[in-house]
């Protein structure tokens, strides 16, 4: 084994650490100065708004781009100098699906299984097929299979080679829910084996599924840790809002200095504010008054993002 080869031995369960990542393409950083660290056997997501950096921070974590600067490790390895060595242990989900549509499914994880030369292809391809619950469709060809299964078939083949790090980039888009409630116990069990599972999504129930979050917005960390840290910290104050004429109060609500997030949820509106006493002179007389009813809230990741959101518009707006 060459020099270069050699993981450096990690002192904890420290599985990614990285310091000061910075990443452009041409133009402004689409990364800046990222800093992070991850433990084995999480499950960790990445939020943010379309083109916030996601998927570029993943692929630098893990040696797949190289940052212009900063430095680190993954699995013990350098992320500039030993990215041979990530690759061996890392299964990639991409957004699109890479599969042979004319092959079946058992077809494509046995040339996968082939690809990884593992020692016994047949039945790495079966064990996959049994983990996953494809059995009854293993002779189907994957062309054929509807998103829910062949986003199933795309897990199969990532696990396959029995990675240390599974990155899952916007794993479930397109994908009914039951299937995706599926698709995530399946993950939860691989992180309970020791996998540790990097996400990008923009589903909140993918997000609340995660043990730890990072929210990212034109390439910065606006917020981090469990999701109830991540509402806590946003220090919002919120009312739920039912009754007539939703819609015209919203609108009403938006020009209220105090207010700074308004969202309408199914025949509930969401008002917070970061200052729970500025929103609450705010909507005093509407409180009093009616004619909708006000109940004070906590509130949730989603109302969290969405102020996140608005305020990094503001920012850069
Ligand atoms: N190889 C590349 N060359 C040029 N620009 C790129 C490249 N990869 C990403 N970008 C740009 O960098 C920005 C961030 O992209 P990235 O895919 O990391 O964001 P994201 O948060 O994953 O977005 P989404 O939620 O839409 O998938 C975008 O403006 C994108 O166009």
């Amino acid at each position: 084994m060459s020099a270069q080869a050699v993981a450096t031995e990690p002192e904890s369960d420290i599985v990614i650490d990285v310091e000061g990542l910075t990443k452009s393409f041409g133009g402004p950083p689409v990364v800046k100065n990222l800093t992070m660290q991850v433990h084995k056997g999480l499950i960790y997501g990445f939020l943010g708004p379309n083109g916030s950096g996601k998927t570029t921070t993943l692929r630098m974590l893990c040696g797949l781009l190289t940052p212009d600067s900063g430095r680190g490790t993954c699995l013990g390895y350098d992320i500039r100098t030993q990215t041979a060595d990530i690759k061996r242990h890392v299964g990639y989900m991409t957004q699109r699906f890479s599969l042979y549509q004319d092959l079946s499914i058992r077809e494509n994880l046995e040339f996968v299984a082939r690809i990884y030369n593992l020692d016994h292809p047949r039945q790495a391809a079966q064990d996959a097929i049994v983990r996953l619950g494809l059995e009854n469709r293993a002779d189907q060809l994957a062309g054929d299979l509807s998103g829910g299964w062949k986003q199933r078939l795309a897990l199969g083949a990532c696990i396959l080679p029995q990675p240390e790090l599974l990155l899952l980039d916007e794993p479930t888009a397109g994908v009914d829910p039951k299937a995706r409630r599926d698709f995530w116990d399946e993950i939860h069990k691989l992180a309970h084996e020791g996998l540790t599972v990097l996400v990008s999504t923009h589903y909140m129930d993918e997000a609340e599924r995660c043990h730890e979050i990072t929210y990212i917005a034109y390439g910065e960390i606006l917020a981090h840790g469990s999701v109830a840290q991540v509402v806590a910290d946003a220090h919002l104050s919120t009312y739920t809002v039912t009754g007539p004429d939703l819609s015209d109060l919203a609108e009403y609500l938006k020009t209220l200095d105090g207010v700074d997030m308004v969202a309408p949820f199914g025949v509930e509106l969401h008002v917070s504010g970061r200052d729970g006493a500025k929103l609450d002179t705010a909507t005093a007389t509407l409180r009093a008054e009616g004619p909708q009813v006000w109940t004070q809230g906590e509130p949730t990741l989603e109302d969290v993002f969405i102020d996140l959101m608005s305020k990094t518009k503001d920012n850069y707006a």
